[in-house]
């Protein structure tokens, strides 16, 4: 049996610290978000809304022109590019530290395309976080995955069609074996999401049916991107990342039935505030 460790308030607290003073938005890293088609331009908004409201420094979208109007309204903090405008992203992905790709990308022909430009264009330095219709791609297309930091966030149908594990085989034994294969970290999102990285099993030990709503996925990417462009040590940050989106929801789950993604993430900087306060005697038993 392979032990698990609990993620915790703990990991939260030593990650998230007060910012140095003299610092400004190039500190905090620069995250992209590609996805969001026609149909799903909710979803790259609600991944970055989040990379913009859990503090990553700048925050770009690259998305279908469609949904630029929709986001700004949300979100002006954010710039937008076509997502099928090759020139411009190979000008801009060079100088990303984060990307997140597939939030409602879809996984048509158009889709496919995007995603092996960004694969193309990815540099060995970043970080690359795989979600949504960007898994579907990879599994069904058989996609080679570039030399890259790579997070893979599916939930259990989505980790079904990357590895063929069934639900009711998916076994910390038989993810970890399938997460080695895939030289990824893997977030396998469920009630106790799990984390795969390296030799390690991390389960979160918050978080409960207020988050079973369209869009929560979408919204943790965004959250993870933001802690892994700005917090120096990537694995506690994505560990810290996990808890924070499940906390958060059960907060607000004491006062909401079903705790919106949108909602979760205005939520992140007060959360995030209250975890910098923390002293380290504070920290002992929280
Ligand atoms: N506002 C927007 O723009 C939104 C856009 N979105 C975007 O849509 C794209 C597709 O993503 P997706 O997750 O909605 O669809 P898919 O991968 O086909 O998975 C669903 C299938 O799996 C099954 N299933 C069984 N157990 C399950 C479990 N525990 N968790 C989840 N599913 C479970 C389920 O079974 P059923 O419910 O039919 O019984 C069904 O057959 C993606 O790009 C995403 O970003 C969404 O985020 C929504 C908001
Ligand atoms: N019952 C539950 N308990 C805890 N977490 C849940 C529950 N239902 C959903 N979630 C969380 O909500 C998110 C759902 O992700 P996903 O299925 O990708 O949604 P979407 O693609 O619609 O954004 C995951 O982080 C998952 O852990
Ligand atoms: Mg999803």
């Amino acid at each position: 049996m392979l032990m698990m460790q609990e993620i915790t308030a703990d990991i939260v607290q030593a990650t998230i610290r007060p910012r140095e003073a003299d610092t400004y938005k190039g500190d905090y890293g620069h995250v992209l978000t590609v996805g969001g088609n026609q149909n799903y331009g909710g979803a790259i908004i609600m991944s970055t809304m989040a990379a913009v409201y859990g503090g990553a420094g700048l925050v770009t979208a690259a998305t279908d022109p469609s949904n630029f109007t929709s986001l700004h309204a949300q979100l002006p903090e954010a710039m937008v590019v076509d997502d099928t405008d090759v020139a411009e992203l190979t000008k801009l992905i060079p100088t990303m530290n984060v990307i997140v790709v597939g939030p409602g990308l879809g996984t048509d022909q158009q889709a496919q395309t995007i995603l092996e430009t960004v694969f193309d264009l990815v540099l060995p330095k970043q970080i690359l976080i795989i979600d949504g219709s960007a898994i579907d791609l990879v599994a069904a297309q058989k996609m080679t995955l570039p030399d890259t930091h790579i997070i893979f966030t599916p939930h259990v149908i989505e980790w079904q069609r990357l590895t063929g594990i069934a639900p009711d085989d998916q076994t910390p034994e038989k993810n970890q074996a399938a997460q080695q294969k895939l030289h990824a970290n893997v977030v396998l999102k469920k009630h106790r999401t799990e984390v795969y990285m390296q030799d390690q099993i991390w389960q979160n030990t918050v978080g409960g049916p207020a988050l079973a709503t369209g869009g929560s996925g979408d919204t943790l990417t965004g959250v993870i991107a933001a802690f892994v462009a700005q917090f120096e040590n990537k694995q506690k940050a994505l560990l810290s990342a996990v808890y924070t989106h499940s906390k958060i929801s059960d907060q607000l789950a004491e006062n909401a039935y079903v705790t919106l993604p949108t909602m979760i993430s205005h939520a992140l900087p007060s959360f995030m505030a209250q975890m910098a306060k923390k002293t380290p005697e504070d920290r002992i038993g929280f």
